[in-house]
Formats: structure tokens, sequence, C-alpha cells
């Protein structure tokens, strides 16, 4: 009988997860060691330059066969567990519960986090700046739609910065109480979710009317409690309101991703592999754009991203949204962005944090 080899193996199982439990608390342990000493200097719990550290060394160091990514994936949770012990912080996002704005909270911090979910992107940053909330994430960017404006313009105006991003796959499926169209006279979504899945709705459902609302959360709640409503959201939306899934994965662009900025007070010391974000403004004049650049060029600090935004009430025409490689207070970007500064008009760092992986 197979149980009889089972029960041997099993039982080695057992040991090993005595070892890990034991190992683990040793770890924790000393993370409140340093929460004690952080608490008497009122130093920050959370420092995500370490956690990348942390993260970047166990897939290096990782023999197999677990994946680097699933290792990963646990460590993080281990060292979420870990900072919970010094203080669970505070994260506020764009709500309500079961976004993927919540997904990327867990995908930032692991799950030992405190969530404020709220109402808009503005209520994130509000609550941040408050100090309701130690950290906000907002969405920044998706792949299919391109940037989120709001998110901009308020980093624009903030006095957080970013000191970390978090890029996820953004997977749609359509959902109904009973887990079939039949019936069905509205499929909501949020007004995104309805734009990246387009070309799929027009070829499946062409003639059943769309309607966007607030969030997909709020589209799953109202589809739990009207027969007559489909959902577009995640997965994690109908597991909480307890829909089935009529189709998977039904967004036009398979590898579609929503980036998230997390803001918060901290400025962040140097991961070894991190990023810098800043905006940027020039007088409109013929070839400004380029000579603004040109110290990045010089310095050899390359632009991974180049985003422009009009100005609708400054004195210049577009703000520029620049990441660079790099920390700012890396040698070679520090020279770079001092004299980036000098061409600017309008400069403003937003932030060097690690880069996501
Ligand atoms: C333990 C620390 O505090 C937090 C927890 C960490 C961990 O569990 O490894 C790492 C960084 C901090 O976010 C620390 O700063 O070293």
């Amino acid at each position: 009988m197979s149980e009889d080899k089972l029960l041997p193996l099993r039982q080695q199982i057992d040991a090993i997860d005595a070892e890990i439990l034991a190992l683990l608390n040793r770890r924790a342990k000393i993370a409140q060691e340093v929460g004690h000493v952080k608490a008497e200097t009122n130093a920050p719990v959370f420092r995500p330059e370490r956690e990348a550290q942390v993260l970047l060394k166990v897939a290096e160091r990782n023999p197999g066969p677990l994946q680097g990514a699933d290792v990963q994936t646990i460590f993080r949770e281990v060292m979420s567990a870990c900072r919970a012990l010094e203080k669970r912080v505070t994260v506020a996002y764009l709500g309500p519960a079961g976004t993927f704005s919540e997904q990327a909270v867990y995908q930032q911090f692991g799950h030992a986090v405190e969530g404020l979910p709220c109402v808009s992107i503005d209520e994130v940053f509000r609550a941040t700046e408050a100090g309701t909330a130690d950290f906000g994430v907002a969405p920044i960017e998706n792949s299919s739609e391109g940037v989120i404006n709001r998110t901009l313009d308020l980093l624009l105006q903030t006095t957080l910065n970013i000191s970390g991003e978090v890029s996820i796959p953004v997977h749609h499926s359509l959902m109904t109480k009973e887990g079939t169209m039949t019936g069905i006279a509205r499929i909501c979504a949020h007004s995104q979710a309805l734009a990246q899945c387009n070309a799929w709705l027009n070829q499946h459902y062409p003639s059943i009317e769309r309607q966007a609302v607030a969030s997909n959360a709020e589209a799953a709640r109202m589809a739990s409690e009207n027969e007559a409503v489909a959902a577009i959201a995640g997965e994690m939306a109908a597991q909480k309101y307890d829909l089935q899934v009529v189709s998977a994965n039904i967004q036009d662009d398979p590898h579609n991703r929503t980036r998230f900025a997390v803001v918060g007070r901290l400025q962040n010391g140097a991961s070894g592999k991190d990023q810098t974000s800043l905006v940027l403004s020039v007088a409109n004049k013929a070839g400004a754009v380029y000579k603004l650049l040109a110290p990045l060029a010089k310095h050899g600090v390359s632009m991974t991203r180049f985003e422009s935004r009009p100005a609708r009430m400054g004195a210049w025409e577009y703000y520029f949204y620049v990441d660079v490689e790099g920390h700012a207070a890396d040698d070679k970007v520090a020279k770079a962005l001092d004299e980036l500064q000098q061409n600017a008009a309008f400069y403003k760092l937003l932030g060097s944090y690690p880069r996501s992986f």
C-alpha cells in the first residue's frame, strides 16, 4: 500500500517542519530586538531596501528544487510576519477589498499588514500624508490602457516620496452568481477593466449592456446580489463574493499588467538595484528636452521610462515623468541629477526605491 511508503516520508517532513518552526521563531526574536533598537531612535520599521536585499539574496542562494520566485514569496511573508512583531504597518490603497490594488499591497508588504481601503486615489495620498496610514499604494500605469493620470497629478503635488513599485499581472474573469450567462442583462466592471476586455466582450457578448461602476469589487458585490448582473473582476473577488467564473482570462492582452507606486514619508537607502523617479519641465523651445536629458547620457545613467503629461495650469507646457536606473545617492546618478536640475525649469525628485521583481 502506498500509505506504508508515505508514512516514513511524512515523518521526515514533520521533523523538518519542527526545525523550520524553531528557526523561524529564532529569526522573529531577532526581528523583535531590531524593533527595540528602532523604537529607541524612532527609526522606520519598514525598510524596503533591506527587504529587497534579503529577497535578492535568497533567490541567488536558492539551490532548488524550489523555484526562485516561490522562495521569494515565502520569504516575503516571513519578513512580513517578523516586521509585524516590530509594528504592523498600515497601508492605504484604492479599495474596496478584493481589488488588484489590495493584491499589490500584499505583493509589497506580505499579508501581516493592516490594509486601509480608500474610496479614491486622492484619499490614498491624503491618508498617508496625514499619517493615518504609514504607506499608500496607488496604480500608476496599465500596460494596455496607459498611465493613471490622477496618480501622476498627485505625485506632482504630494510631500510623500515613492518608496517602492509593484507590478502585478492583471487577469480578468467574467463571473456570475450561478456560473452561467443565461438571464444576464448587464455586465459591470470598472471602466479600465471594460476597456481591457473590450474586444473579447464585442466578440462573445456584443448585445449585453455594459456598465462602468466604481470598482471591479463593487461589480462583484452587485453580481452577488443581482442574478441579472455579471461582473468582470479578478479571481480574488470571485472568492470573496462567492461567484462562479463563467470565463477566465478574458483580457484582450494576455500579458496585461498594472504597475503601482508605494508612497510614504520614508526616504530609502540604496539596495544596490534601485530606480529613481523624477518630474521635470523645460521652457517650450526647440531642442530643450534633448538638452535637458543630456546629463544622463554624459554620466552613463540609463533612462527606463519617459512619460509626458500636459501641465494644465502651470507656466510650462509639459511635465515629464522620468525614471532612471540607480539610486539618487549613487555617485554618477547624483552628478547627472545635479546637472539636470540646473537645466530644468521645474524639478522634483519623487524618490529612489528598489526595482520591482
Ligand atoms: C528586521 C528589520 O525590520 C524589517 C523586517 C525585515 C526582515 O524581517 O528581514 C527587514 C527589513 C525591515 O522591513 C530590519 O530593518 O532589519
